[in-house]
This record gives structure tokens, sequence and C-alpha cells, in this order.
């Protein structure tokens, strides 16, 4: 059977979530009231996915759920902010029952590994699409336009997997269910870098999340921060998946794929020693330099000047 109508739905799947630190008021009325921590500076972010352009049409709905709950977490990670609370404004073609309940357990409980609380949203009928919007808590916020000449370039983590797995993901390419698992792991599951964010907060002096690809993404930092990056390809970790999936296109994939969430973040030269005592998994890809004209990325591979066909996702 399926729920009926829109409060149904909003009742059986949503209102269920379960009290948190703030929330004075939940779902239910016509806004939630939250109490910020006394101090803090609130950080808030909102990104929408879209059925066909940001995940299959025929995905899995808790799967879904998960990766567009990561995707917004990844922004407060980005933002070097600690989660508090998300809305979610959900557009169905349908009340699918079974949509819906693997829909709200994949998110329910990722909101609960990450300790994020479901504070209100908006159910309407139309073409497929998930909106989330959070909102985290910062003392010491990573914003993109705090880099220098001079300050080294990092990348959270191993880059290339998410856009080497989408041909699977989109059942365009066979493989064996080992692979394709690993390939939906990494698509459907990226690790927002909250734990890192906390670790490099006192270090780094800008940050970004990479959603669109590295070269595009890390182009926001050198514009806001008016500098020029010089970006070493050959240095970049590139994800063993990508290279299983990508063999030589791997490297390309890790320099201007997007929807892995890695972060790239700068540190300045004298702080370099600090970061590095950190081990945590980060890897220089680069260096910040005067911007004599343009603030832009410039990408060498094997010591030559490289410039890709796209340096990232672009939705026009
Ligand atoms: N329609 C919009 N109205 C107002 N601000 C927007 C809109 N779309 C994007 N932005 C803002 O532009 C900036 C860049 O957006 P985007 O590239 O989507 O960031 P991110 O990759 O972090 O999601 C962000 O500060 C975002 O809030
Ligand atoms: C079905 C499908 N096709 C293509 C992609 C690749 N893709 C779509 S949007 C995007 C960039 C990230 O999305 P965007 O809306 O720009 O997020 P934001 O930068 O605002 O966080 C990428 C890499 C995908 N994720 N899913
Ligand atoms: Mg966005």
């Amino acid at each position: 059977m399926a729920a009926t109508g829109e409060f149904d739905i909003i009742r059986e799947y949503f209102a269920a979530a379960p009290a948190a630190e703030g929330v004075v008021l939940g779902i239910g009325d016509d806004c939630a009231l939250l109490q910020p921590p006394a101090g803090a500076l609130l950080a808030t972010s909102v990104d929408t996915l879209v059925a066909g352009r940001h995940f299959p049409e025929q995905a899995d709905a808790a799967k879904v759920a998960s990766r567009a709950l990561r995707v917004n977490l990844s922004d407060l990670a980005a933002m070097g902010a600690e989660p508090l609370w998300f809305t979610l404004a959900l557009t169905l073609p349908s009340a699918d029952r079974k949509w819906l309940q693997g829909f709200s357990r994949g998110l329910l409980e990722t909101a609960r590994e990450y300790g994020i609380a479901l504070v209100g949203g908006d159910t309407t009928a139309g073409p497929l699409s998930i909106t989330i919007q959070v909102t985290g808590h910062t003392t010491k916020p990573l914003r993109r336009d705090g880099a220098r000449a001079g300050d080294s370039v990092y990348v959270s983590g191993p880059l290339g997997a998410a856009s080497a797995a989408l041909p699977l993901v989109l059942r365009k390419r066979k493989v064996d269910a080992e692979l394709q698992q690993a390939a939906e792991a990494a698509f459907y599951w990226p690790e927002p870098q909250l734990t890192l964010c906390r670790a490099i907060a006192p270090l780094a002096t800008a940050a970004i999340d990479i959603s669109d690809g590295l070269l595009a993404d890390l182009g926001h930092i050198c514009r806001a921060s008016g500098v020029c990056a010089e970006v070493d390809v050959d240095a970049l970790p590139v994800a063993a998946l990508a290279r299983e999936l990508a063999g030589e296109s791997a490297r390309e994939l890790a320099a201007t794929g997007g929807d892995d969430y890695q972060l790239c973040f700068c540190v300045a030269e004298a702080d370099v020693p600090a970061l590095e005592q950190l081990h945590s998994g980060a890897t220089c890809i680069g260096r910040l330099v005067d911007a004599a004209g343009e603030p832009q990325v410039m990408a060498y591979r094997r010591g030559r000047r490289w410039s890709p066909q796209q340096t990232g996702y672009q939705h026009f």
C-alpha cells in the first residue's frame, strides 16, 4: 500500500528523527527553533541532487540518501565546521513506500553516524530531486580567501575513484560483483573529511571540498585569495580503484573528475612541518605563487605545462 499524502509521508518517514542538541522545536511547525552554541559562528550551506544529473534515475534510495547528506556534510568539513542540523526538501515522482523506507533509513542512519539532526523540510511531487541544507558551528572557519603565495597545497586523500566508478554506477560497463560494489561505495559513500578538518583547522590558510574536480575547485581558492597555484599532476594521489578502472586515464580523472569530496587545502611554509607531523594522510601537490596576471591554476605533467580540456564538471 502506498503512503497516501504529503503529511503521511512526513509523519511516517521523517518526523521520528531523534531529539538533538540545540533543537528547541523540530519537525512539525512553520519553522524549526534552534539554539546555536554560545559564541560560535553558524556555517550554512545547501546542495541539490537531481536524478539523472547527480545520480542515476534508478539508484537505490538508501544509497542516494546517504550520498545527498554526505556531500552536504563535506561542505561543513571544508568550512571547518562541526555538524549540527539539516533540512530536507524532497521532490518525488510518486509516494512509493518501498523507496521512502529505503530513503529514510539511509538518511537517518547517515545522520546518526555524523551527529547531525533532521529538523525540517518540504515534500512535493515532481521529478526526483533532493535538496539538503546543513548548518554547523565553528570558531575557526576555513575560508577560501586566506591562502597566500608561498603556501603549500595539499589534498586530503586519493582522487579519481568516484569519476572512474561512474560508468559502472550508470551500468554502462559490466564488471564482477566485487568491483561493482567497490564502484558503488566510492560513488555513494564519499567520506566527508570532518576528522581531518579538525586536525588541520589550526594550520590551514584556506580549504575547499573537491566536488567538481581538483583543478576547478582549487581555482576557486586562487581567485578568492588572489594567487596562482602550481600543481604537479604527477604528485596527485590516484585512487587504486581509479587505476584499476581507468588505467592510463586515471591521473587525468584525479585532476579533473569530481564527486570524490576530498579536501584541497593550503598551509603556510612555516606550518608545513607541523602539518606533516599530523600524519593525516594528506599529500602535498604543489604550491601557491604570486598572481602576475589573472589568478589561476597551472598544472604540470612531467615538468611541462598541462592544460586538460576540462578542469572540472560544469552544469551549463
Ligand atoms: N542560486 C544561488 N543563490 C545564491 N548563492 C548561490 C547560488 N548558487 C550558488 N551560490 C553560492 O555560490 C557559491 C559557490 O557555489 P557552489 O559552487 O555550489 O559551492 P559548493 O561547491 O561549495 O557547493 C557558494 O557560496 C554558494 O552558496
Ligand atoms: C548521473 C551522474 N552523471 C554525472 C555525474 C557527475 N557530476 C554531476 S554534478 C557534478 C559536480 C558536483 O555537483 P554540483 O552540483 O556542482 O555540486 P557543488 O559543486 O555545488 O557541491 C559531477 C562531478 C554524476 N554525479 N551523476
Ligand atoms: Mg553547491
